[in-house]
């Protein structure tokens, strides 16, 4: 497999969104759709070159093209980089050895079928306020998403915000020791990772019950959601809220400064399917304000979907933008000097239809 015959793909996406792209999302995200042919959005790195050079490139204009050559390429790989990172049986296996193996965070098994396991101390104080700081200064820049106000698929009302772990932040130091720290604590490279996640609830706020494992990411190259493994950044005192609760599991958990939690998102014997006992909720916090981060380590390669642009992504608005603009073109013929031209570039159907696509 070569990795430039992906970028052609992405190459035919339609000039026109570019400066809107870049303007209103610093030319970050990209065009891509999963098995099932939903754009969805995700933050790619601001200096991500085949975010911004895919749209002015002028290959072609059908979304259907690009639809097509994106499961072509990032759904139907078959590289070792798709493979699943765990088998059958490997889920248990890790929870065993986190026990086994960790003592100094001294784990406390919750629940054992399915696992729920709290570590103490997996932070240390100045970690955890780099990573409060990093969350701050991710709300101050306006990079934060505040909380849905809608259910999301999953099912959880996120009143919170939202925000995510940047180049600057990632290259701390002391970033870098939680990475390693996590690498070694679920015997996984960071590849596998998604970016880090960080949470601000203040007071009034909460997440609905929800589940972590996202159905739609089981047909993308990288696939779900192996487990979550929540850092509380903070204390919380107990009377007021805050705390993380497993209803199957009949389990709160009340944040403190370095515990951490750890629970699956999919089965042991089929490591791709949703587990369902392990939904939860984060209670609404009364006073003060409540810091958490999640980390979800995939069960194929993050990063080389990433690298590929191959990652579960896009707004579905956006797609209804897309779809638009071709109701635009196709529909009425407003810009008429453009459309023919274009039309007398790419409009050839019999090309298609005598050739099939290849
Ligand atoms: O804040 C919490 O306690 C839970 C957060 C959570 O469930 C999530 O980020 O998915
Ligand atoms: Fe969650």
């Amino acid at each position: 497999l070569e990795t430039d015959s992906i970028t052609p793909a992405f190459k035919s996406l339609p000039d026109e969104l570019c400066p809107k792209w870049a303007r209103e999302m610093h030319c970050e995200p990209l065009f891509v759709a999963d098995k099932t042919l939903r754009f969805r959005d995700r933050r790619l790195s601001p200096d991500c070159p085949l975010g911004c050079q895919a749209c002015s490139m002028d290959v072609g204009d059908e979304i259907d093209d690009v639809i097509q050559e994106y499961v072509r390429h990032c759904v139907n790989l078959q590289v070792p980089e798709t493979e699943d990172v765990w088998k059958p049986g490997d889920l248990d296996a890790t929870y065993e050895r986190i026990l086994r193996e960790f003592p100094q965070y001294k784990p406390t098994v919750l629940s054992r079928d399915p696992w729920l396991v709290q570590l103490e101390d997996f932070i240390k104080p100045p970690e955890a306020m780099v990573m409060i700081k990093e969350t701050q200064l991710e709300v101050l820049s306006g990079a934060a998403e505040a909380g849905l106000e809608k259910a999301n698929d999953a099912g959880g009302v996120c009143h919170s915000t939202q925000a995510w772990c940047n180049e600057g932040c990632l290259r701390r130091p002391e970033m870098q020791s939680v990475i390693q720290r996590v690498e070694d604590l679920v015997n996984l490279p960071w590849k596998y990772a998604e970016p880090i996640h960080f949470i601000e609830y203040e007071p009034g706020q909460k997440y609905g019950r929800h589940s972590d494992h996202i159905p739609e990411e089981m047909e993308t190259m990288h696939g779900p959601r192996l487990f979550t493994l929540l850092l509380y950044l903070n204390d919380i005192e107990e009377d007021l809220g805050g705390d993380t609760c497993f209803p199957n599991l009949d389990v709160c958990i009340q944040p403190k400064l370095g515990r951490a939690v750890i629970w699956p998102n999919v089965l042991n014997d089929k490591p791709w399917a949703a587990e369902n006992r392990t939904w939860h909720e984060a209670n609404e916090i009364y006073k003060g304000f409540k810091y958490a981060s999640t980390f979800w380590l995939h069960l194929r390669d993050y990063e080389h979907a990433e690298r590929l642009n191959c990652i579960y992504t896009m707004e579905d608005d956006i797609r209804e933008e897309l779809e638009e603009m071709e109701a635009e073109k196709y529909g009425d013929y407003d810009d008429d000097e453009e459309d023919e031209e274009e039309e007398e570039e790419y409009g050839d159907d019999e090309y298609y239809d005598d050739d099939g696509y290849e």
